[in-house]
């Protein structure tokens, strides 16, 4: 594992027991400390899957060389809770997630759980709370809440277990596009100000667009990975697993098999424009 990452999977292989095909199969990589990393790819393509294996919810297939290592420790049975408390998961529907009657129960569940001192739950739960801006909710009834608020709550709670690594596992999917573009803020901020690692399962591609490093699954294999110039510049192969690439994206790909010359520099909507006004110009 070189010095920078906090995650390497290695030649790791998983097959459900009722499945006859391998869910994941020989899927090797390493995230970087610090980094947003999104995986994307179709329903049933293996994202989820290979979040379980990193959390330890599922055990890997038995190979020779296949581990997984989380922030320098290799996942075993003696490191599976250490490592559950490393990568904290929030999941698509945040309902399922609720524990407490009020904000401030819920947000304080996973702590006692772990036998936190009732002096320290007293400081870390209200930071958590507002650390998602949700302060003014503490004594609320989660059920109460908008989807977007319960998802914040949900980040709230992982939040105050202070895990490495935060994985979004289609967490903003059932959100309106406020919801979802708070919950993303609130997320790029923690990442900063607690040095968090980001892992977001995503189908939507201005999402992934965010990220430092995309993952590209396929029928539980690795198909391509790197930041998203380099992944969504490979339109035909994105197209033929049956995923959407930015609208700029599909447009330079168009106009390169039309023979037109565009820069592989070229990396948003704006540059594009600009550059096709400036070949215009020179006509
Ligand atoms: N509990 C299970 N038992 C058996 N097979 C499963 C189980 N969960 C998932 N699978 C299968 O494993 C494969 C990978 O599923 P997984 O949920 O990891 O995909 P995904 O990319 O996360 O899909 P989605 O975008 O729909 O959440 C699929 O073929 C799926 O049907």
């Amino acid at each position: 594992m070189t010095k920078d990452s906090i995650i390497k999977v290695n030649n790791i292989s998983f097959t459900y027991p009722e499945s006859d095909s391998p869910a994941i199969d020989n899927i090797s990589f390493e995230i970087k400390r610090g980094s947003w990393t999104s995986i994307i790819g179709h329903n049933g393509s293996g994202k989820s899957t290979i979040i379980r294996l990193i959390n330890g919810l599922l055990v890997a297939d038995e190979k020779d060389d296949s581990y997984i290592e989380v922030d320098g420790t290799k996942l075993d049975d003696d490191s599976v809770w250490d490592i559950r408390d490393k990568v904290g998961v929030v999941f698509q529907n945040p309902d399922n997630q609720f524990v407490g009657a009020t904000v401030a129960d819920d947000v304080a569940f996973g702590l006692e759980n772990r036998g936190v001192p009732r002096t320290e739950m007293l400081k870390i739960v209200p930071e958590a709370i507002k650390a998602v801006d949700m302060t003014e909710y503490t004594d609320t009834e989660p059920a109460n809440l908008s989807g977007g608020q319960k998802q914040r709550v949900a980040i709230a709670g992982i939040l105050a277990i202070k895990p490495k690594i935060i994985v979004l596992d289609e967490a903003t999917s059932m959100l309106d596009p406020e919801g979802r573009d708070k919950i993303l803020g609130i997320v790029q901020q923690m990442k900063q100000e607690y040095d968090l690692t980001v892992i977001a399962i995503t189908h939507d591609i201005d999402e992934a667009n965010m990220a430092d490093n995309i993952i590209v699954m396929n029928d539980g294999k690795l198909i391509t990975q790197g930041n998203a110039t380099k992944v969504f510049s490979q339109v035909k192969l994105l197209k033929e697993i049956g995923l959407d690439v930015p609208f700029f994206q599909q447009v330079m790909d168009d106009l390169r098999s039309d023979s037109i010359a565009i820069p592989e520099t070229i990396n948003s909507e704006e540059e594009l424009v600009k550059y096709l006004c400036q070949l215009n110009s020179n006509k």
